[in-house]
């Protein structure tokens, strides 16, 4: 079996690789996997994939040389096992295997308490918040139902990309690695997202350039035109939960401006837009995801549609104030500079859409230097199976701030 050492890095010393060590597992850890510390004699951190807090496990490393700081590892023998551990319902889920879920081996509720110590954790490290704070404390992880559903965590992702075996077949890739691991039928692929489905080579996303996606919140409903290879949120209950937190916590009032950072083809804009009937600007870097949102907006008579990096787009124009600003980064985050112009731009509240919690984490603490202070935040399930979650937080402008 053939591993992919820690991204394109010199290996400091001997490998490890292959060893194995019995090891009790300790807490949860960002990034699908737990903390375990070696014995003594190594006196080392290992990262344990396929393992869960409490359990006592043996640990093959698979990526670690003497000089590291830290190795990574597959529980690959459970010798005490956690009563949250399961069976897993995909045969092509663990060590070695496809490295597209991590927590096969979990039960469903027990996904969602491992996600949520990961939230808060990351909100209090690098968030900088009180870990007994109600905010934290009371910071749990929601379920999002697929509507017919059992609570499984199964069938739930409506685009799913597999990739092709010399002879055709599907497959998937093995975790940190580029080996690909046949795999015929993806659990959590929905029905419509299967090998089977796919029209010619094995990607699905159905087979017309340009797929319609109705949104129906409270008794609001939309439409929205997206590429079929365009960014459009996986869960079949995203845009709808998503949508509807982000108006709750914003609440916005008619007559109040609006931006939409990272609109992709206008989701949050549109809702927002009609709510105030006022200037809502959209920012998106893709050109196609721009001109979707252009389509998407043209009933609102004072939208716009700004294409190019946020960064830019803000540091050269709209330097106006807008009480409203929405803002849904991809998975690094906002960063320092894009956060500082948003400030600059005084709203009174922003709603942050965070796939990545550690990210929001570091902005958090960045929106707190210029006064505005993380006043709710909600967490959804919206990739059971994996370490994925997705945030909702809203950041209240208190104070001055420090800028
Ligand atoms: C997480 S998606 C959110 C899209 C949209 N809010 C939605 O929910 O459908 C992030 C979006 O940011 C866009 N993007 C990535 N980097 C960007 C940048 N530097 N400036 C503007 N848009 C960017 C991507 O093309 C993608 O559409």
């Amino acid at each position: 079996m053939t591993r992919r050492q820690a991204r394109s890095r010199t290996p400091r010393g001997r490998s490890r690789v292959g060893e194995r060590f019995e090891v009790e597992v300790g807490p949860v850890a960002h990034g699908g996997h737990c903390v375990a510390r070696l014995p003594e004699r190594e006196s080392r951190v290992v990262f344990v994939r396929h393992a869960l807090p409490g359990e006592r496990v043996v640990v093959e490393v698979t990526e670690g040389t003497d000089g590291d700081r830290f190795w990574r590892g597959d529980a690959v023998e459970v010798l005490e096992a956690s009563a949250d551990r399961v069976e897993a319902p995909c045969p092509y889920a663990g060590p070695g295997l496809c490295g597209g879920c991590d927590f096969q081996h979990v039960a469903v509720p027990a996904q969602r308490d491992l996600k949520t110590a990961v939230v808060r954790e990351q909100l209090v490290r690098l968030g900088r918040l009180d870990a007994d704070s109600a905010l934290v404390r009371e910071t749990q992880v929601e379920a999002v139902p697929v509507p017919g559903r059992p609570d499984d965590g199964l069938r739930w992702r409506t685009r799913q990309r597999y990739a092709a075996l010399p002879d055709g077949m599907p497959a998937m890739r093995a975790h940190r690695s580029h080996r690909l691991v046949p795999v015929d039928d993806c659990l959590i692929a929905a029905d419509g997202a299967r090998p089977a489905d796919a029209d010619g080579l094995l990607v699905d996303e159905g087979t017309s350039q340009v797929a319609a996606h109705d949104v129906l919140v409270g008794d609001t409903s939309h439409a929205f035109s997206v590429a079929t290879d365009g960014f459009w949120q996986v869960h079949p209950e995203a845009p709808r939960v998503l949508v509807s937190t982000v108006m709750e916590l914003l609440d916005p009032q008619p007559g109040e401006r609006a931006l939409d950072l990272y609109s992709g083809v206008g989701l949050f804009a549109r809702f927002v837009g009609a709510a105030t009937g006022a200037r809502v600007v959209a920012v998106e870097a893709d050109r196609d995801a721009c001109r979707h949102a252009r389509a998407n907006l043209a009933g609102l008579e004072r939208a716009a549609v700004e294409c190019g990096p946020v960064d830019r787009v803000l540091r050269h124009g709209y330097d106006e104030p807008f009480d409203l600003v929405v803002l849904d980064p991809p998975r690094e985050g906002a960063k320092r500079a894009v956060v500082e112009q948003v400030v600059d731009r005084r709203p009174r509240a922003v709603a942050y859409v965070a796939c990545d919690p550690a990210a929001l984490g570091r902005d958090v603490a960045i929106f707190a230097e210029h006064g505005y202070e993380l006043t709710a935040i909600r967490a959804f399930d919206l990739f059971p199976m994996t370490h994925h979650v997705e945030c909702v937080a809203l950041l209240t402008r208190t104070g001055p701030g420090q800028a």
